[in-house]
């Protein structure tokens, strides 16, 4: 089995180049859970559910709504927002997870920021801080590029010496004062999910040098850069991980804590996506 759904995200592409009516922006945001709000500070244009779209993963976690949307963030600059994503818990598999983004590069997506609610590992850090991801580790087993590759998609064997790009980086980090945002920068590491980690895989994940940890991002985050696409992520800490928090995890609560943090947080993209 190849690799990359090219030809049914073909299919979807084009169905979505018709069914807008607005030109499909370059740049495309994922909002993880909780951050759902970034619509409310956009001029929001048109929307279309996730089941209206041919070959197209159902949503199917509180805090992601299932639509994508082109909005305004700009005179003349919009940007396409992906509310709500897919996970490998919820029994897809990586390619499924990732077919958005293979949608993505046949709409002509240059620029991919992605978020995500997670907890923090790095004792530094609280509930309610914002992380600029700037590695990441696949701590699943699994991985969206398995399969017969396709060389005209891109390599057999990607590099992922900066999966996060450099130049985002700083761009986002040079408009984080004005936006209100104090960032912190590390490594998130994704686990399967979906139970939330134990303490001693907690101390696992702190050894190997993470500083955030969620169920998300990373396989997006490959696919987009084997697509060759700039990549920008961004973890909001929703809570301390397992043995650093003092209390115990539910995802009504990571929601709450992402849903508090959420209008900085969509101020401080909404300014990287109009200096993009
Ligand atoms: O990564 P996002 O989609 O923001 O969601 C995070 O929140 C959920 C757990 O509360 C998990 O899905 C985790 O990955
Ligand atoms: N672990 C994994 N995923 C998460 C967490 C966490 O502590 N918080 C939000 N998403």
């Amino acid at each position: 089995m190849n690799n990359v759904r090219h030809e049914e995200a073909k299919l979807s592409a084009a169905h979505l180049q018709k069914a807008f009516s607005h030109a499909i922006p370059e740049t495309a945001v994922i909002l993880g859970s909780g951050l759902g709000d970034f619509t409310k500070i956009v001029k929001v244009l048109e929307s279309i559910s996730y089941g209206d779209i041919p070959h197209f993963p159902q949503s199917s976690v509180a805090g992601h709504k299932g639509k994508l949307t082109i909005a305004e963030v700009a005179d003349g600059k919009n940007v396409l927002i992906m509310e709500g994503r897919f996970h490998y818990y919820e029994g897809y598999t990586p390619q499924e997870v990732t077919f958005p983004i293979a949608v993505f590069k046949e709409l002509g997506i240059k620029q991919l920021i992605v978020s995500n609610a997670a907890g923090g590992c790095n004792p530094s850090f609280t509930a309610g801080d914002i992380m600029i991801i700037d590695d990441h580790i696949n701590l699943t087993g699994n991985h969206p590029l398995i399969g017969k590759n396709d060389d005209a998609c891109g390599p057999r064997f990607l590099d992922q010496t900066a999966p996060y790009s450099p130049r985002l980086i700083a761009l986002a980090e040079s408009l984080a004062t004005e936006s209100g945002v104090a960032p912190k920068k590390g490594t998130y590491v994704k686990m399967t999910g979906p139970t939330y980690e134990t303490r001693a895989e907690i101390k696992m994940v702190q050894s190997y040098g993470a500083d955030s940890v969620g169920m998300s991002t990373v396989y997006e985050v490959i696919m987009a850069n084997y697509f060759g696409m700039e990549v920008l992520g961004i973890s909001c800490i929703t809570n301390m991980a397992t043995g650093l928090a003092k209390t115990h995890h539910n995802h009504a609560a990571v929601v709450d804590v992402a849903n508090s943090v959420s209008e900085k947080f969509s101020k401080w993209v909404k300014n990287i996506v109009v200096a993009l």
